[in-house]
């Protein structure tokens, strides 16, 4: 039986790979739904080459340019509303959430809520909202699946029985281009040299977020919703070579961890197929010529977005959404460089610092949250 889905953020780095994957089992998938940005060219080519019934841009401009290029109609839906109404579609067996920032809360929670079983990259999705969309997967009984190769790794090790024994899930991070640069190095770095991570070819955003270990900060929290874990048992350990995705260490001692090449296509097959595995033709593994395996400490003085994630989540409530925020704005202003690197951090901390976190929220307090989160730290910036 084909599994029919829905993919929003299409053109992006995970939903070109989702559709690599798709197209390596051409019987086994049907593309219901593809959403993107502004990208019409490359969207234009994925629609022609799926022929899905419904399609989703960023406005109204790039659907006009869009309805010319498509080979045969399709219904095209505009904006955020867009994205839920695609999320929403009946008959739908996967919906996978690929867009970045927090675009991804609204849709995934309308998917859930119409039953509909979501695959999760967009993790900004879960720091934002974590308890909103855990309550509606719960209450829903609809699986929730995570797509981020950390959150993949821990969902194969974690054992259902055995979730009361788990001693600390350790997080993997490659560190970043700037492992080993000195607090001083990484005031004067360019969003060039930022962009240019060691092992994974991602999209610009999470590329920063992974250059100040603030993405390592956004999956401590992205793993504590999760996974229900308390924050005291998350443990990150820098692993240059990102081979060893993540692992769950349990009380007997035994640790659990899973292996890969750096390529997202496998978490990302291991969404769309599970819980069966398929056998695929990507590149395997080889360990008599894999480099040694390292781990160390993260510098959490250095790289100070991460000890914040940790203070964000331990407050909790509304908080983890306003370090989401903050960083959102923060990194797109260092990308136009409108501010150095290490700001990042300060503006995300400044924010916090003037935020009174609500305990308890609904989706549109969190929204409101967001929104002042943002205000206020493009009000920082202009201190500077
Ligand atoms: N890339 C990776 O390897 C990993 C990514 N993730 C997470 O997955 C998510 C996506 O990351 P990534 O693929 O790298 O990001 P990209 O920036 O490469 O892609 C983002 C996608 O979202 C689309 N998009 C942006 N704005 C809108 C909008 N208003 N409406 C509809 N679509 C929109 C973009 O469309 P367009 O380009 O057409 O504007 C694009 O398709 C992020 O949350 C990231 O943290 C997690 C683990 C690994
Ligand atoms: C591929 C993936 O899951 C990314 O989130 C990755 O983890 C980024 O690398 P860092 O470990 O450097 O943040
Ligand atoms: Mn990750």
């Amino acid at each position: 039986m084909t599994k029919r889905i829905v993919l929003l953020g299409s053109t992006g780095s995970i939903g070109r790979q989702v559709l690599d994957v798709v197209e390596s089992f051409p019987d086994s998938f049907e593309i219901m739904a593809l959403a993107a940005g502004s990208n019409t060219d490359l969207l234009a080519e994925q629609i022609n080459k799926h022929r899905p019934k419904f399609v989703g841009v960023g406005s109204q401009e790039s659907a006009v340019i869009l309805k010319d290029r498509l080979k045969e109609p399709a219904e095209i839906l505009t904006g955020n509303e867009g994205l839920v109404h695609l999320a929403k579609l009946s008959g739908i067996d996967l919906v996978i959430v690929a867009v970045s920032g927090i675009i991804g809360l609204v849709p995934t929670l309308a998917a859930l809520d119409s039953g509909t079983s979501v695959a999760l990259a967009n993790k900004e999705t879960i720091v934002a909202g974590g308890s909103l969309v855990l309550e509606k997967a719960q209450q829903k009984g609809v699986p929730l699946i995570p797509v981020d190769s950390e959150h993949s790794a821990i969902f194969q090790c974690l054992e259902q029985e055995n979730k009361e024994a788990v001693d600390k899930i350790i997080l993997t991070a490659s560190g970043g281009p700037f492992l080993t640069y000195t607090r001083e190095q990484l005031a004067n770095v360019t969003p060039e040299m930022a962009l240019k991570h060691p092992r994974w070819q991602m999209g610009a955003k999470i590329t920063i977020d992974s250059a100040g270990l603030i993405n390592k900060g956004l999956e401590v929290i992205e793993a504590h919703w999760l996974f229900q874990v308390p924050y005291e048992k998350i443990e990150v350990v820098i692993h240059p070579q990102s081979v060893v995705h993540s692992m769950v260490q349990y009380g007997d001692g035994s640790v659990l961890a899973q292996l890969g090449c750096p390529d997202m296509r496998i978490p990302i097959q291991y969404a769309l197929t599970y819980p069966e595995r398929w056998y695929n033709k990507f590149p395997r593994l080889n360990f008599l010529e894999t480099q040694e395996l390292t781990f160390q400490r993260p510098d959490y003085k250095k790289f100070p977005g991460l000890a914040l994630a940790y203070q964000a989540g331990k407050t909790g409530g509304s908080m983890t959404a306003v370090y989401n925020a903050a960083n959102e704005v923060a990194v797109e202003m260092f990308l136009q460089g409108k501010i150095n690197f290490t700001r990042i951090p300060e503006i995300i901390e400044s924010v916090m610092t003037e935020h009174h976190p609500l305990k308890t929220f609904t989706l549109e307090d969190i929204l409101t949250v967001d929104s002042w989160a943002r205000t206020a730290a493009r009000k920082v910036t202009e201190k500077y």
